[in-house]
């Protein structure tokens, strides 16, 4: 079952024996616990906000960096202390989260000048949470590491809600004595956590996911359209859908924005349309011909092409329209 806390995997991605597998750190960990450890956390955005909140109500100090600071408000205002530099966010936390957009974003922020490799050491260890390739990754764990800090990456299935209901799905990989000391952090901010392997395997397992979410968004999105055009109620389709095999929570949720065209966002569409074009790259590097993802991409920068870069994935209902 997916709703169990802790599951570990074997999983041997092909992909990730190209990559560093995980190194056994020179200091040991102390597991992370609510009045004893301080945990950083870089980037306060859709994600960050919620899941640092959760930390704090389970009683972690939290000490968050973000570029534009106004985004720390609500953050501080339950109780968070701000850094002024990711270095020194590592600086005074044992455990430092991230959740930053992209590949760019995450390796300025672990790897640039005043970056978390310039303030993390051994006994510490860094985990992003960002949606990234392996081979942003990689780059990422082999600055952090040979600091002598640990490394685990741990991209997450879920959304704005299961952030704020702290039901997250943490899928991980790197360090695993790391896995182990941030159990608890994990568990505050999530329902279910996965060990994967070596760097690597949870950001391609987290493309996989969501090169699956970006594709079945589309096809809704193109089914809805046609519903309309042959003169259907869409919500008509989606009852019908709700009803059947294809029932699903991602059609329940989305469904309704399309058929009002509002999109507030939950998952920003570019951010969907970055993971789609990232699990293309891992199937070319690999030989493996994804002609649905490619054709869903299309319909992702479609929609960013007409401005709906920053609403809901489900913004990409625009691109079916002429
Ligand atoms: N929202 C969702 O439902 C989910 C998102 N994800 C993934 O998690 C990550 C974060 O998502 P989300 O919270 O929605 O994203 P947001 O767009 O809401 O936030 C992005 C964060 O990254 C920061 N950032 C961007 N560029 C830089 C940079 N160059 N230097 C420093 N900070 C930077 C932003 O800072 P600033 O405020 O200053 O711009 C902001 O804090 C993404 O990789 C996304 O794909 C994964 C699962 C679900
Ligand atoms: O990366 C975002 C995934 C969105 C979801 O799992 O609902």
């Amino acid at each position: 079952m997916m709703t169990q806390r802790t599951q570990t995997s074997s999983c041997t991605l092909r992909y990730k024996q190209r990559f560093v597998t995980s190194c056994r750190p020179l200091v040991t960990l102390s597991s992370a616990a609510p009045g004893k450890t301080t945990l950083g956390f870089v980037g306060m955005g859709i994600l960050g906000v919620p899941m640092t909140l959760n930390l704090l109500k389970a009683g972690y100090e939290v000490v968050v960096y973000n570029r534009n600071i106004q985004k720390t408000d609500p953050v501080v205002a339950a109780g968070a202390q701000v850094a002024t530099t990711p270095r020194e966010c590592a600086q005074r936390a044992q455990y430092i989260f991230a959740t930053l957009s992209d590949p760019q974003a995450a390796i300025s922020v672990a790897n640039g000048p005043d970056g978390i490799a310039s303030g993390i050491s051994a006994g510490k260890g860094y985990i992003d949470i960002s949606t990234v390739d392996a081979e942003t990754s990689n780059i990422i764990a082999t600055a952090i590491k040979s600091t002598g800090a640990s490394f685990l990456e741990a991209p997450v299935s879920g959304s704005k809600a299961p952030a704020e209901q702290g039901k997250l799905i943490f899928l991980t990989a790197g360090d695993e004595e790391l896995f182990k000391a941030v159990e608890g952090p994990l568990d505050v901010m999530g329902k279910a956590k996965y060990y994967l392997g070596g760097v690597g395997s949870g950001a391609n397992m987290k493309l996989v996911v969501n090169m699956l979410n970006g594709s079945m968004m589309a096809a809704l999105a193109e089914a809805m359209a046609l519903a309309d055009k042959s003169g259907l109620s869409q919500a008509d389709l989606l009852e019908v859908l709700s009803l059947g095999a294809m029932a699903n929570p991602m059609f329940a949720l989305k469904g309704p924005a399309v058929v009002e065209r509002s999109y507030p966002p939950a998952f920003p569409l570019k951010h969907q349309q970055k993971d789609l074009r990232l699990a293309l790259a891992l199937g070319d590097s690999l030989g493996q011909p994804l002609p649905v993802a490619a054709a869903a991409n299309e319909a992702y920068k479609m929609a960013k092409a007409k401005g709906q870069a920053n609403s809901d994935m489900a913004a990409v209902y625009e691109a079916t329209q002429h």
